[in-house]
């Protein structure tokens, strides 16, 4: 039996079906194109009969989208297939998908039609289908619910007539792994002549298992799946392509068996079908959710941090997505928070990672999602508690076209208050200068920029600052005043604190390394 399993894409037919989701022609295309590039073996493109907007998309796809079979559903009636056939002949290569029911359910209360009339029927269906193509599929629609004798006897009319490939539908979702994967193996078994037809599957969601029936048909004997991206489709929707090609990526040890998709593109497809059809992709939703490769348990993040495998089971980059995300959260750890402080520029000491930690663990009580502007805000207070910090106490500005600026600056460390004054050739230039007197450090201002917090006359003034003291090393300083030569002045502060900081943990740095 070959290895390889066919990945049947119908996205934009049974997809297309769930309720509140309508594709227009070139957003059909545009999707058909990037189920290309993922490397589906077949789109099913819709149902040429349905509307002149069905048939005009599987028309335009069959024409432009190459390296793929185009497939389009009809009913098991001549009508059905010539109009599907005139949408799909300028494929590079075109399936007709041709069904009918086998269940009693639906023969006596929907097609209203015996046994025999729908043997009839599906034979007919496939013999007309293969007059205009040689690739025909036929599904026994409800099989999962269908007598199996009955069933058997369909399936090998419709080979028989020439169908190369054989679906079994679970049309509902009704059926279990166990049991639908003794069912498609019972079928690799009795059914006369199965050996000329691809077996495939088609389940749906409404017990959540329609991917572990699909998967439970392949370790029968099942070597097409179908499914759509996200696991959209009629009500709860069919087996996720996605999650059915990671699986069969990932436990190749328990399948044995292949795809030729391009995983890279997975997430790309999925953010594409989701854009266009509206259809939002649940967080936890195995494989392309938000969540599939973020972590915030800090047991975890930790595990993260020392080796990916601890807690992935698939590398992201596999499926396209860039890197896995150790989100900061309540329930994150130290090693987290601290490598979140490294990429940021931040070193600390083990006591000033336990205390700004115990204080990010209170704001993460509060607030929900911690971000990299939070974590500085941490650090700025925790900054602004050291003992050697410098704060600004008091300062003097004179001013005007006709004088020379000058400033009178007072800061306070330590609680002692040390007082200086400078000229400059603006009053920002001589308050940095004074403060450069007291703190003995000449910083050169890289850039100066100021935004208004507020609106109005009294509007806030924040002003960032860069400097340096060796052209390498830069630091930030931030101020916010209504005054802006005051917001200046504790920008300056700030930023020469974080220098004094900065170099106070190299010097410790080195000496632990003595
Ligand atoms: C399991 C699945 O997902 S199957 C695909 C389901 N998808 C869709 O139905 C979406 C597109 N469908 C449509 O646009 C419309 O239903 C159409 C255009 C196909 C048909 O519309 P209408 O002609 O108005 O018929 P309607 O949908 O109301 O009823 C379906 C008819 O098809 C018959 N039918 C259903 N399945 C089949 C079949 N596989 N083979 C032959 N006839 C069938 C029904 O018995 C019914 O016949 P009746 O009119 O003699 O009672
Ligand atoms: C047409 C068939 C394959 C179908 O969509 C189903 O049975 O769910």
């Amino acid at each position: 039996m070959s290895q390889r399993v066919y990945i049947f894409d119908t996205t934009l037919r049974d997809g297309e079906q769930s309720p509140g989701v309508s594709l227009n022609v070139p957003e059909k295309v545009q999707i058909a194109k990037q189920l290309a590039r993922l490397g589906v073996d077949i789109i099913e493109a819709g149902f040429p009969i349905s509307s002149p907007g069905d048939f005009e998309s599987v028309r335009a796809i069959a024409r432009e989208v190459k390296g793929v079979t185009v497939a389009g559903l009809s009913r098991a009636n001549f009508l059905d297939i010539d109009r599907a056939w005139e949408a799909l002949r300028g494929a590079e290569q075109a399936r007709i998908h041709t069904f009918i029911a086998t269940s009693d359910i639906h023969l006596k209360h929907k097609l209203c039609m015996t046994r025999e009339q729908v043997l009839e029927a599906a034979v007919a269906a496939v013999k007309h289908a293969k007059a205009y193509t040689s690739d025909v599929e036929f599904s026994a629609e409800d099989a999962s619910r269908s007598d199996f004798d009955f069933l058997c006897q369909v399936l090998a009319a419709a080979i028989e007539a020439g169908a190369t490939v054989v679906n079994i539908p679970d049309t509902v979702g009704y059926s279990i792994p166990l049991e639908w994967g003794r069912l498609i193996n019972d079928i690799c078994h009795k059914v006369p002549g199965i050996e000329k037809a691809v077996v495939s599957v088609h389940c749906h969601n409404d017990l959540g298992m329609a991917v572990a029936n699909s998967l439970a048909a392949v370790l029968n004997g099942a070597r097409q799946v179908e499914g759509a991206i996200n696991g959209i489709g009629e009500r709860a929707g069919n087996a996720a392509v996605e999650e059915v090609i990671m699986a069969l990526h990932t436990r190749k040890d328990q399948f044995g068996v292949f795809t030729r998709a391009h995983t890279e593109e997975i997430y790309r497809t999925s953010r594409l079908v989701s854009a266009l059809t509206g259809m939002k992709v649940q967080a936890n939703k195995a494989i392309v959710g938000d969540n599939a490769f973020a972590h915030e348990a800090g047991i975890h993040q930790d595990g993260m941090l020392k080796d990916r495998t601890t807690y992935e089971i698939m590398n992201p980059a596999m499926i396209g997505i860039s890197k896995s995300n150790l989100v900061l959260g309540k329930h994150s750890g130290r090693h987290a928070f601290r490598q979140r402080l490294e990429s940021l520029g931040y070193v600390l000491s083990k006591e000033e990672l336990n205390s700004a930690f115990n204080s990010f663990k209170k704001l993460s009580d509060k607030k929900m999602n911690i971000t990299s502007e939070d974590i500085e805000a941490i650090i700025e207070e925790e900054m602004s508690r050291l003992p050697h910090a410098f704060a600004l106490d008091y300062l003097h500005i004179s001013s005007g076209t006709a004088v020379v600026p000058t400033a009178t600056v007072g800061l306070r460390r330590d609680g002692q208050l040390s007082e200086e004054a400078a000229c400059g050739n603006g009053p920002v230039d001589a308050i940095c200068k004074a403060v450069d007197k007291i703190t003995g450090i000449n910083c050169t201002m890289i850039s100066w920029g100021i935004n208004a917090v507020t609106s109005g006359k009294d509007a806030l003034g924040d002003v960032n600052l860069k400097v340096t003291t060796d052209g390498c090393k830069v630091f930030t300083g931030r101020g916010i005043s209504t005054d802006i030569l005051e917001a200046s002045a504790k920008a300056y502060i700030n930023a020469v604190n974080k220098l004094i900081w900065d170099s106070m943990h190299t010097e410790r740095e080195v000496g632990s390394e003595k």
